[in-house]
C-alpha cells in the first residue's frame, strides 16, 4: 500500500514521462543518444535518491513505490529505467553493508545524482556462474591492486562509483568466501575498453572495463571484512531483479496501451479491429498477464519492505514479468501489422527492449534455479 506522498511521486514521474520523455524518445533511441537532459530532470525529481535515507539527503520510498516509479520510467523508455537501476542497487549495498564513513562519503552525493554509481559483476568469460569470476584484487600495503575485466557495465563512463565484485582470496573454499565488493573509482589502470553494440537498450552505454594494476585503497572494501561480497551482492540483486521486473511491466504496459489505442482507431472489414475476436483476444490476454505480472512484482516488493529475503519472489517476478513483456511486445507487433515492424512506431522498440529483461540481471534460467532451490529449502510455497 503506497502512502499519499508515494502516490504523488509516482504521479509526478508519470507526468514527466508523458510530457518530457515520450515526445523525444524516438529521436534519442534511433540516434542512440545518451539522454543527458532527461537524466538531469530525473536528478531534479529525486529519482537518484529513492533508496537513500533522509539523513543522507535522499527521498526514500518503499520498494513498492520504487517498482511503480521504475514501471513508469520504462513505459516511456526502458533505457531511462536502466540508467538508474544499478545506481539504486549500489545505494542499497552501501546502506546495508557500508561503513559509516563510506555512507557519508557517497550517499549524499548519490542522492542528488552528482555521484552516479554502477555495479560490475559479469565478466567476458561468464556471467551466470559468479563464483567462477577471474577478476582479482590483491592486497599491497594500504592498497588493493586489481586485475581483470568486466563486461555489460551500464553507465560505465558516467558512473564515478563502481561496486566491483572481485576475488580478494582466489584460493578460498568455497569460492564465494573469497569474494568481496570494492568501491572503485576511475583512475590509472582502469579503462573503459569497449562499448557493446546492442539490439535494444539504446542511448545508455553498456561497456567493457579493463583493470590493469588498478589501485584502490584498502578502505574501499565494502564493510569491514573481506569475503562477504558474494552474499552482499546476492542481496543487492534482489532489488536489481525487482527493478528488472518493473522495467518489463513498463515495456509491457506501453505495448498494451499503444495496441489498445491502435485497435480502436484502425478499421478493417468495416469495423475497428479490436472488434475482431482474434485481436480482442490478444488485448484481453495482454492485459490479464500484465496484471498478473504486476501482482507478482508488488507481492515481492511488499515482502522486501517487510525485511524478508526475497530472492525467490524477486526471481519469480523477474521471470514472469520479462516473459510476459516479450509476449506482449510480439502481440503488439501482430496487432499493428506492418506498422509494428516500422521504426516510425514505438512498438518495434518494445520488441527490441523486452529481451534484455529475459537475459539481464541473471538469465531466466538462473531465476528458475534460484526459485527451485528456495522451494526445496522452504518446503514449498508459503500459502
Ligand atoms: C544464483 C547464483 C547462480 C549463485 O549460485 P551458487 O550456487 O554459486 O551460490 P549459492 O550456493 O546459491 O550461494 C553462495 C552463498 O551466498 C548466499 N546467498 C545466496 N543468495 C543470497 C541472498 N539472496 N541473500 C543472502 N545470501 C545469499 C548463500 O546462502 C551462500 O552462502 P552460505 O554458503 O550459505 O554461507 C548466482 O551466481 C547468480 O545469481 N548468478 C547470476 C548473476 C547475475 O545475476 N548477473 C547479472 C549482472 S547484471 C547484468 O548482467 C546485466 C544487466 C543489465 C544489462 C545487461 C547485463
Amino acid at each position: 500500500m503506497l502512502s499519499e506522498d508515494e502516490r504523488f511521486i509516482v504521479g509526478i514521474v508519470r507526468d514527466f514521462v508523458d510530457k518530457d520523455v515520450r515526445p523525444v524518445v524516438q529521436e534519442l533511441e534511433h540516434a542512440n543518444t545518451y539522454p543527458e537532459a532527461l537524466i538531469e530532470r530525473m536528478k531534479e525529481l529525486g529519482i537518484f535518491g529513492l533508496a537513500v535515507p533522509e539523513e543522507y539527503g535522499g527521498t526514500p520510498v518503499s520498494t513498492s513505490c520504487y517498482v511503480l516509479i521504475t514501471e513508469e520510467l520504462a513505459r516511456g523508455w526502458m533505457s531511462l529505467a536502466g540508467a538508474m537501476g544499478g545506481h539504486t542497487v549500489v545505494a542499497k549495498l552501501l546502506l546495508h553493508f557500508g561503513t559509516e564513513q563510506q555512507k557519508r562519503r557517497y550517499l549524499p552525493k548519490m542522492a542528488t545524482g552528482e555521484i552516479r554509481a554502477t555495479m560490475a559483476l559479469t565478466e567476458p568469460a561468464g556471467g551466470s556462474d559468479l563464483q567462477a569470476m577471474r577478476t582479482v584484487a590483491r592486497r599491497d600495503g594500504d592498497d588493493y591492486v586489481i586485475n581483470g575485466a568486466k563486461t555489460w557495465i551500464t553507465n560505465s563512463r558516467r558512473s564515478r562509483l563502481i561496486a566491483l565484485l572481485c576475488k580478494t582470496d582466489p584460493d578460498a573454499e568455497p569460492a564465494h568466501k573469497g569474494i568481496s565488493i570494492l568501491l572503485v573509482e576511475h583512475g590509472p589502470g582502469l579503462t573503459v575498453s569497449r562499448d557493446l553494440p546492442k539490439l535494444g537498450y539504446k542511448g545508455v552505454e553498456s561497456c567493457e572495463l579493463s583493470f590493469d594494476d588498478h589501485r584502490a585503497s584498502a578502505d574501499s572494501l565494502l564493510g569491514e571484512t573481506e569475503g562477504n561480497g558474494f552474499a552482499q551482492m546476492m542481496k543487492g540483486l534482489e532489488t536489481g531483479r525487482l527493478q528488472v521486473a518493473a522495467r518489463a511491466l513498463g515495456v509491457g504496459r506501453a505495448a498494451l496501451e499503444d495496441s489498445l489505442a491502435y485497435a480502436q482507431e484502425r478499421e478493417s472489414f468495416g469495423r475497428p479491429i479490436w472488434q475482431h475476436q482474434s485481436i480482442g483476444n490478444y488485448l484481453a490476454d495482454m492485459a490479464t498477464s500484465l496484471s498478473a505480472a504486476r501482482q507478482l512484482t508488488l507481492h515481492a516488493a511488499r515482502e522486501a519492505d517487510a525485511g524478508r529475503r526475497v530472492d525467490m519472489e524477486a526471481g519469480m517476478a523477474k521471470l514472469f514479468a520479462s516473459e510476459t513483456a516479450m509476449r506482449i511486445a510480439l502481440d503488439a507487433v501482430r496487432i499493428h501489422g506492418g506498422y509494428g515492424y516500422s521504426t516510425e512506431f514505438d512498438v518495434e522498440r518494445y520488441f527490441r527492449d523486452a529481451p534484455l529483461m529475459i537475459v539481464g540481471e541473471g538469465t531466466n534460467e538462473i531465476q528458475r534455479n534460484v526459485i527451485v532451490r528456495q522451494l526445496v529449502k522452504r518446503g514449498g510455497l508459503d500459502v
